[in-house]
């Protein structure tokens, strides 16, 4: 990320991959302010063995398009909101890149779902990843379904009260 600041919102990646048991690092990197580590952490990354960069950060965020320019590997974008402009500037500096610089830019301050599109990027090789994945999809729907139901029930209580005190 580009600064510690953005740590209460790259959090949430960094505990999706704890939820699939993913190894991950965690650094500060700002392509403004430490150009010359940014390019080398960025050209030694596919060689020190990571396999999928997400990088955050707010206001003018050139940090993971100038990391997509310099590594191979598949570089996930998340925008950070900062006081000002409520994220729509990190948005619009990391979604919009030239064609033959991919990157994969979630929502503003979408950070769990940058860890999950990680752990799928890994999992199209790792059967056993995508079979954990599979599992997971299927307690959303548990969840959401859940949700449905309980709120049938309440509805549907206040509706029958309603009718029993005449109201
Ligand atoms: N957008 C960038 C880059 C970069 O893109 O290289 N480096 C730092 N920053 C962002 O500046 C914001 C304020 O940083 P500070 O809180 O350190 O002042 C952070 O959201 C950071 O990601």
């Amino acid at each position: 990320m580009g600064s510690d600041s953005d740590w209460p919102v790259m959090e949430a990646a960094a505990q999706a991959l704890d939820e699939f048991e993913i190894p991950y690092e965690v650094d500060v990197v700002s392509a403004h302010r430490m150009p010359r580590e940014m390019i080398a952490y960025g050209e030694e990354a596919a060689g020190r063995g990571l396999k999928v960069i997400i990088a955050g950060a707010g206001g003018a965020a050139h940090l993971p398009g100038m990391l997509a320019s310099v590594t191979p590997l598949p570089v996930i974008g998340v925008p950070v909101p900062l006081k000002y402009l409520d994220g729509m500037d990190s948005l619009l500096s990391i979604v919009q890149m030239p064609a033959g610089v991919p990157v994969a830019t979630v929502s503003v301050a979408g950070a769990r779902n940058a860890g999950l599109l990680a752990a799928r990027m890994l999992a199209a090789h790792d059967e056993e990843l995508l079979a954990r994945m599979r599992e997971f999809q299927q307690e959303l729907n548990d969840q959401a379904t859940e949700k449905g139901k309980r709120l049938r029930a309440k509805v549907e209580g206040a509706a029958s009260f309603g009718f029993a005190s005449g109201k």
